[in-house]
């Protein structure tokens, strides 16, 4: 069994998404079952990223639990499209979101922790093998939404791969990996074949890191092992193990 997140940029149109699909067969190949883990698509500018859901009105500033409905709406959505572009390729797979999904956030609005309750994942596998999850977001308790603050995408891979045993996390991204620097800074850094934990967290205290902080230290603590790549080829990217 295996993760695969895809992130922002991955999910921005039909075009990378076939890419993306294209990693996804791969998977249901090599690995049997998948839980795809999907972002909200594309960036600040494009119509249902993040940045322009919480740009709709000055006025979700000043109520964290609309914010972070509205802000939710971008991977709901992006997972409803993956979800419905992967059967129209034939490949069939379940949904898994909301208050049925088991994935549940507690604490603060923008900054939930994540916890997780199997029993949906394994009711399906009986029927499926692939399950579309929005990252970034679960259901509280009370019935709200919350989210797990920003690129927490990445931490609802992690923790569904710990949680689920899965063999590897596997990032799709705009970058060839992890790279001494970010490229948007140096074009020429180099890519790392491989990290321990130890060496990929002082590399994540920019502001938009590679991969989500709170996610890599999860990994680190639980072991998980990380992969992380280009959507947009078949390389290898840097695998990130203890
Ligand atoms: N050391 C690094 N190596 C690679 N990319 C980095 C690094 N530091 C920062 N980045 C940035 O991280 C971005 C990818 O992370 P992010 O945008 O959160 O991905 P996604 O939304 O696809 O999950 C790259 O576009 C790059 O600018
Ligand atoms: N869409 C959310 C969550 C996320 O993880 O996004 P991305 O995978 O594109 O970084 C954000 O922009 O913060």
């Amino acid at each position: 069994m295996i993760i695969q997140k895809f992130g922002g940029i991955a999910m921005r149109d039909s075009c990378t998404r076939k890419a993306c699909i294209r990693h996804i067969r791969r998977a249901i190949r090599e690995n049997g079952k998948v839980v795809i883990v999907v972002s909200a698509m594309g960036r600040a500018g494009d119509p249902y990223s993040t940045d322009s859901l919480l740009s709709i009105s000055g006025a979700l500033g000043i109520s964290p639990h609309a914010q972070d409905v509205a802000a939710g709406c971008g991977e709901l959505l992006a997972s409803a499209i993956m979800s419905a572009e992967l059967e129209k390729e034939g490949i069939e797979n379940e949904l898994i979101y909301g208050s049925r999904s088991g994935i549940l956030t507690e604490g603060p609005f923008g900054s939930a922790d994540l916890k997780m309750e199997l029993d949906p994942f394994y009711r399906i596998w009986g029927e499926r093998n692939v399950a579309v999850v929005p990252g970034f977001q679960g259901t509280g308790l009370d019935g709200r939404i919350r989210t797990t603050g920003r690129g927490g995408s990445d931490l609802t891979a992690v923790v569904l791969g710990d949680m689920l045993g899965a063999e590897l996390v596997e990032f799709f991204k705009d970058v060839p990996g992890v790279l001494e620097t970010d490229p948007a800074v140096n074009p020429d850094a180099k890519k790392f074949e491989s990290l321990t934990y130890a060496e990929l967290l002082p590399l994540l205290g920019t502001e938009r890191p590679v991969i989500q902080k709170k996610a890599a230290l999860y990994a680190a603590k639980a072991s998980v092992p990380l992969h992380i790549r280009n959507f947009a080829d078949e390389l290898p990217g840097t695998f990130v193990s203890g």
